[in-house]
């Protein structure tokens, strides 16, 4: 059917249709159809909608994405008809049915994938497919490897090329913004790409946004990298890895992370930047993406394997996931805690030892430090100022004021302290929890909501002391988070009563009601 196209500036790769066009091609809301440009012969697949009086019957309305891809001006005429279902559903349906799927099934999903051919149903339906049914290596390695050829990948001049990743799990985890700054301080090269959150408040790309902007193309990244010999960016932004993204919108809401997915999303960022040296962080706790430390060095072994396969040189780092990292989640709050211990604080402890661990690490791998000297090395870099003036470097070259202080760093202005209900330890201390109350009070999104905590587990408390206080930068935003709060009880002190229940029969003094 021939059509007369009409701009509009939605963002997706849709088409709008008369609904007496749409049955006389057979096609109904969020199905297929091909659009042809005749001048160009070029066409393209675009998902329906359908309406019965925003335009009139012989016009399609054709969307951004799907006008800038058949290169169509407003008034032209284009050939419209149902297009063909794609062969990758049948695939992603054998995932779901829990059989293997082969390099090319796999390659053909992320392509499509990629190019924007899936609904977000049918991404779902393969994100959730190998959430239920896991990946084996040879799986892992082809998702790994489709990932990294779907998308543009970095050509360094001369290695080593340095990296390190998180598995993420554990809330407060601002250790890249320490990391990437002592490692290009040591004179080595780590382009790092970041995530945003995927199962936490606040992922590295939405911490280090509150400093710099984050989204670079790929080309600009290597520029920046080869400048400063760092950066911190965000992957979603770079077409480096594009499908990761698109995975990690799916994944968001769910909080879930499945292994294979995780392993292939890490890996895939590090082989296309041409990292060759790669330390890998998996915190290990209960309330974590890994329970313990068995499950942990199992996980290790794969990352160090997929390494193998790809050429990679891979060390693992099992660290303490029983709490938070420092005191603080939220973009700003964690933004301003890594840049405080940049300036020369000597806490939060776990932040610290934490991050110079991991640059420990990677400046042995490198050669940077002898065995057994990293953590030393990585001790001296950070107290003599010089991350602090390569972390200005990084943040000026993305474009940030390299200025900034972490006194200037300024959290929601919304704000309520929880006090100990009672004298005691705290006992408890639920990373899932503090999670979920950072999203209530609008991390990552909102870059000053968060939580601070005052009193981690082990500490012991008096009544009336501040455990924690929550942050929002918009009033009903904090109500929400507080609602969260009193239904998820994040902290628990030692004797402290929990709840009350009470009987629904039993009156004052015993007496029972009606009868
Ligand atoms: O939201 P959850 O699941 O905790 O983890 C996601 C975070 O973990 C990784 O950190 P990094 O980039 O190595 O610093 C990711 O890039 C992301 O920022
Ligand atoms: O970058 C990351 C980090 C953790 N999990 C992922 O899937 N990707």
């Amino acid at each position: 059917m021939k059509l007369t196209t009409k701009s509009i500036d939605i963002e997706n790769r849709g088409v709008l249709l008369h609904a007496g066009d749409a049955r006389e091609i057979s096609v109904r809301d969020g199905d297929r159809v091909e659009v042809k440009n005749h001048i160009t012969g070029e066409s393209v697949s675009a998902f329906v909608d359908t309406t019965a009086s925003l335009i009139p019957q012989g016009v399609i309305g054709i969307y951004r994405p799907t006008q800038v891809r058949i290169d169509v001006l407003e008034g032209a005429e284009v050939e419209v008809r149902a297009a063909d279902r794609p062969a990758t559903l049948d695939f992603i349906r054998k995932k779901m049915d829990g059989l293997r799927l082969g390099k090319e099934e796999t390659l053909a999903i992320i392509r499509d994938v990629v190019d924007d051919v899936l609904s977000p149903s049918e991404l779902t339906a393969y994100i959730v497919a190998t959430y239920t049914n896991p990946l084996d290596m040879d799986e892992v390695e082809h998702l790994t490897r489709a990932m990294v050829e779907t998308g543009e990948q970095l050509h360094f001049p001369s290695y080593p090329i340095v990296d390190k990743h998180s598995i993420g799990g554990v809330p407060g985890n601002k250790i890249s913004l320490l990391i990437v700054p002592i490692i290009a301080a040591a004179g080595l090269k780590i382009p790092k790409t970041s995530s945003r959150a995927i199962t936490g408040a606040a992922g590295t790309a939405d911490l280090m946004e509150v400093l710099a902007p984050v989204a670079f193309s790929a080309l600009e990244v290597q520029q920046m990298t080869e400048k400063v010999g760092g950066v911190i960016v965000w992957g979603g932004a770079t077409n480096i890895a594009p499908a990761d993204d698109r995975f990690i919108t799916v994944e968001y809401p769910f909080k879930i992370d499945a292994r294979g997915q995780m392993l292939a999303s890490v890996m895939a960022k590090k082989f296309a930047v041409g990292a060759n040296l790669v330390a890998i962080d998996i915190p290990v706790g209960e309330h974590t993406k890994v329970p313990n430390a068995d499950e942990g060095r199992k996980l290790a072994r794969e990352f160090i394997d997929l390494g193998e396969r790809l050429g990679m040189r891979v060390e693992c780092a099992l660290t303490y996931g029983e709490s938070l990292v420092g005191h603080t989640i939220g973009p700003k709050l964690e933004a301003r805690e890594a840049l405080a211990v940049l300036e020369g604080a000597t806490e939060p402890t776990s932040l610290i030892q934490k991050s110079l661990s991991l640059a420990g690490i990677l400046l042995e791998m490198s050669g940077k430090a002898a065995p057994g000297q990293g953590y030393a090395v990585a001790q001296e870099i950070l107290s003599s100022g010089r991350a602090l003036e390569k972390m200005k470097q990084i943040i000026e070259v993305q474009g940030g004021d390299p200025s900034v202080t972490s006194a200037g760093i300024v959290p929601g202005e919304h704000q309520f302290v929880v006090n100990a209900p009672a004298t005691g330890y705290v006992v408890e201390l639920n990373n899932k929890a503090l999670i979920s109350l950072a999203r209530a009070a609008g991390a990552p999104q909102d870059r000053g909501a968060g939580v601070y905590i005052h009193a981690k587990k082990g500490t012991q408390v008096r009544s009336g002391e501040p455990i924690f206080t929550v942050y929002a930068d918009r009033k009903w935003r904090l109500q929400k988070a507080l609602e969260e709060g009193r239904r998820l009880m994040p902290v628990v002190v030692e004797g402290m009563l929990i709840d009350r229940v009470p009987s629904r029969h039993w009156g004052v003094g015993g007496d029972v009601h009606g009868a």
